[in-house]
């Protein structure tokens, strides 16, 4: 895969995918959650198109949580879809997403030759639905709103969204490693080496397909 921008949340991330890529695609941290992540994205993506050498696409890379029974810690998890889970309004009849509020789409498609290219280099990932949440989920009501409202759903992150408003009709993908399950907080479940790792793998896997 060529000519791909990859973009992480943090340098830890970022880190883990150079590892697998030697060096062969440009991985950059640009920030936590969707604002900052369209953010830095965006000014990556004006760099580059300024200095005459444009990208030809836009993944975003990183660790995440997974639905429980869908996916399981350290395994990875390629979206076709990355939706703003909470990017809209509450009602006392459920949530209302941007789209039936008439601003918009909370939703964007992955490009679909990328996501082909990801499932051949990765063939035991799982593929579904990524949401961006702007709040990490915490508790045991949230989790089975998400689960319900989102029966494809895989895994969570908070960048993805962002990143996908950002690459503005570039091709985009976006890929989350399993740090943890989504559920009431537990931070000292959460298993940052094996995420690591699948980053590592991930990184690989971009960098040889
Ligand atoms: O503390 C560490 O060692 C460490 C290593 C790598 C990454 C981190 C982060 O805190 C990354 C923040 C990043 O993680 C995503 N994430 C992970 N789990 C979830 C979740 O359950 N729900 C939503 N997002 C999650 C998220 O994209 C953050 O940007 C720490």
């Amino acid at each position: 895969m060529t000519g791909l921008l990859i973009v992480t949340a943090v340098e830890v991330e970022a880190e883990a995918v150079r590892a697998g890529l030697d060096g062969r695609l440009t991985v950059s941290a640009v920030g936590v959650g969707p604002a900052a992540a369209a953010a830095g994205t965006a000014r990556l993506l004006a760099l580059a198109e300024a200095a005459g050498r444009p990208y030809q696409g836009v993944v975003c890379l990183g660790i995440g949580g997974g639905f429980a029974g869908r996916i399981n810690i350290g395994d990875i998890a390629i979206a076709t879809h990355a939706i703003a889970a909470d990017l809209g309004a509450e009602s006392p009849d459920g949530f209302l997403p941007i789209d039936d509020l008439g601003f918009g789409s909370a939703r964007f498609e992955a490009d679909p030759d990328l996501v082909a290219g990801l499932r051949a280099a990765l063939p035991g990932a799982a593929v579904g639905t990524v949401l961006t949440v702007s709040t990490v989920t915490g508790t045991a009501a949230s989790t089975e709103t998400l689960a319900t409202r989102f029966p494809d759903a895989v895994a969570e992150g908070m960048e993805g969204y962002g990143v996908a408003c950002a690459a503005a009709g570039l091709p985009f993908a976006e890929v989350r490693t399993i740090s943890n399950v989504i559920g009431p907080r537990d931070r000292s479940s959460w298993r940052f080496p094996a995420a690591l790792a699948a980053l590592t793998k991930a990184g690989k896997a971009l960098g040889l397909a």
